[in-house]
This record gives C-alpha cells, structure tokens and sequence, in this order.
C-alpha cells in the first residue's frame, strides 16, 4: 500500500515540507522567510501560528488535504540526547521541546506535527532527530571543567548524505568512514566513523565553523569581558550565537546569495568573511581527517550553500587530498523523513516512545565532574 506522508523540517532560515506518495514527492517546497519577517518573533516558539499558516497555504496551493495524509514526519529538535531511530510525537514530546529552553524554530517540528495528526487522528513521527547523541567519549571533553560538548547536529541530512556518498562509493554507510559538512542556515561538520557520528560542532551553542547565521567557535575571554561589560544583555549575547552571528553578524544577510552578488560586485569585505566561512569549513574537515587515522572514504558538501560553485571550489581545493569530494547541494531530509515513516507504518522499523530520559547524562567514572547543565 502507498501511503501519504507529510513532510516538515523548520530551519533557522526557511520551512521545509513536501508530502510524499510512497516515497514520490507529490510537491517539496522550501519557503525562505525573510529574516525582517523573522525577527518579528522574540522567541522562536511565537512562530508557531506563522510557520503552520506557511505549511497549510503549501497544502492547500498544491491541493492536498489534512485529511488526505496517513501519517507526519519531521525534524524535531530539543528532544535532547537520545539514540537515533523514530520516536512517535506525542504530548510529551511537545511539552518538553518547549520546555527545553531552545530558541530554535526546529522546536516546533514536533508540536506542529502533533496538532496536524491530532486533527486527523493520524501518526506524527520524529526520525533520527538533532540531537542524537553518538559522541565518542573523547569529543565530549572541553578545558573548561563542567562543560562538556553535546550533539545538535543536522543529524537527519547528515546521515542520509553519508549513507549517499557510501552507495556511490559502492560500500555500505557501516563498513566506511565519512565527513559531512552541512552547511545551511546552521553549519555542522560530523565525523562518521563506522555509521555512527562519533564527533561534530555543536550547531546551536556556538561551536564549530560560524555559519550563515551563527558565531561558531571564538575566543573565550572576549566574550567573557563583553558579558560583564556594562549594558550587556543575555538575549543580545545568546542572539548571535544562534541567531544574528556569522554572515548575519558581519555582512547583515544570512542569505548566500546575495553575499555572492555583493563580492561579484566588487565588495572586498564580503569576500573576505565569505571565504572565512570556507576555510574553516575546510579546517574542521581536515581536522575529522586526524580523528580518522586519515582512513575516509568520502567527504560530503551538503546543504544550500553547497549549491554555490564558489564554496564548493574552495573547500574543495583544501581537502580533496583526504579522500573524494562529493557535493549533495541542497539536503534530502524529506526523503528521510518519509522513508522513516513508511518504515514505522510497515512496521519495518520500531517507533520508540518519548521517555525524557536523555541517553547521555555525564560521565561516571571515579573524578569526573559534573555536567554543570544536568
Ligand atoms: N543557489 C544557491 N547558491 C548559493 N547559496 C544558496 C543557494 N541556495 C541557497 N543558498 C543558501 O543556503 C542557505 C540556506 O540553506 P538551507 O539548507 O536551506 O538552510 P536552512 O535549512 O538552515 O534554512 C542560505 O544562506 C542561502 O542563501
Ligand atoms: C540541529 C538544529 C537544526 C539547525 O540548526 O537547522 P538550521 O541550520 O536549518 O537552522
């Protein structure tokens, strides 16, 4: 039987649903939303009327029903750490993804699946979500005692490339090791080892490349003195590290694109802070490359800034002497999404319930500190 399936993930710049027949897409839309249309919202939790009208006017343009789906898929993130796999939504999940103090608009993936299935008494399920947790013990570490690095990571986009690129090499995603730089609205570099992404920036809490529009890594005692300067402000500071950094920050348009028509203009600055982006992309990618013992079978360039030719050259050139570059501009979380709920509907894959209980809780061994967010 072919089952409908509504597809969402919402990103940092735009909305992403499609709804599959079988896993045929009937229509894939990706909305950019204007990030002056965005910064209307303080929280990204106030979107929550605004991206479900987005979603029901993609619905009804493309003259598919509520009632017509079988089952919801999505991209849902501050689930926090669990294994990968499908988890089915319900009020729990909803409650505590608002609850997780995330300011990210991947927090209403679950919610606006939920109200969606509820309306039509259907499934809403969330696969392999962002912060599933594969870290290996070693990326957990920082120098500073009682913080420790998480996963919120593309988790979804990241796997399906890996799994992608393995295929076109002619292997299996278990049987080799991959880097994948997702580079979006959000970046993340992960290390695949094995089929399981043993290392990765933190997307969402300042780690790793900056990105279209977040700060990444950066020297800690600037920031320091800048929060204790006076004046300072929490929601300013946490603002540019997931929201208002990166290309927002230092060119005033997370929007590639138009970076890109600035620098062919002739704009220096642009070009600069543009390419800055990709070396470091290029930098963390060599940087895995160690992780591996330099045994990768593939590098994946992913994401809608992999679309510009610019980019990809650029990073290119740096790493292709680790291993095979391959480009899947754009993402293939849709497809991912809807395979995994055919999956669950065929019960070709267990659907796990939402217990709350995160998967890593700190480390247990004699001396260890303590996790000083547990
Ligand atoms: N053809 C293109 N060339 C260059 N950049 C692009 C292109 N298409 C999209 N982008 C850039 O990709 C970024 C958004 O990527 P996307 O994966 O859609 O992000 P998100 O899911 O975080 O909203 C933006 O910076 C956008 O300008
Ligand atoms: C892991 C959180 C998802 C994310 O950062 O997505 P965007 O890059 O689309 O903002």
């Amino acid at each position: 039987m072919s089952y409908k399936i509504l597809t969402l993930s919402p990103g940092s710049t735009s909305t992403k649903v499609a709804v599959f027949d079988g896993t045929e897409a009937l229509f894939r839309l990706n909305v950019t939303h204007p990030s002056e249309e965005l910064a209307k919202y303080d929280m990204a939790a106030d979107q929550f009327e605004y991206r479900k009208g987005t979603i029901l006017s993609a619905l009804e343009g493309n003259g598919v029903r509520l009632a017509d789906i079988d089952a919801f898929s999505g991209y849902c993130g501050a689930m926090g750490p669990t294994v990968g796999g499908i988890f089915a939504i319900d009020r729990k999940v909803c409650d505590h993804v608002l609850d997780a103090g995330v300011n990210h608009p991947a927090i209403l993936g679950a919610p606006l699946l939920y109200a969606f299935a509820r309306e039509v008494g259907r499934p809403a399920y969330a696969v392999n979500q962002p912060d599933t947790d594969e870290l290996c013990d070693v990326a957990r570490i920082t120098g500073w005692p009682g913080v420790y690095r998480k996963s919120h990571v593309h988790c979804l986009n990241q796997k399906e490339c890996a799994i992608r690129c393995a295929a076109e090499l002619g292997m299996g995603y278990e049987d080799g090791n991959f880097i994948v730089a997702h580079v979006g609205g959000g970046l993340s570099v992960a290390c695949h080892e094995r089929g399981r992404m043993v290392d990765t920036n933190d997307v969402l809490e300042g780690a790793g490349p900056f990105a279209p529009n977040r700060c990444g890594d950066v020297p800690a005692k600037p920031v320091v003195r800048m929060a204790f300067a006076e004046g300072a402000q929490r929601k300013q500071m946490d603002g540019v590290v997931g929201k208002t950094g990166g290309l927002v920050g230092l060119l005033g348009t997370d929007d590639a694109r138009k970076i890109l028509a600035r620098i062919e203009q002739g704009d220096a600055w642009a070009e600069v802070v543009y390419d800055a982006m990709a070396y470091q992309v290029s930098k963390y990618v060599a940087g895995f490359a160690a992780v591996l013992k330099g045994k990768v079978d593939g590098i994946v360039l992913t994401g809608g800034v992999s679309h510009d030719p610019r980019f990809v050259s650029y990073v290119t050139e740096r790493v292709e002497w680790i291993a095979p570059v391959k480009v899947y501009a754009g993402d293939f979380e849709m497809d991912a999404l809807a395979s995994g709920a055919i999956r669950a509907l065929d019960g070709e894959e267990p659907v796990m319930a939402f217990t709350g209980e995160p998967s890593w809780k700190g480390f247990s061994m004699d001396g260890a500190i303590a996790d000083v967010e547990a």
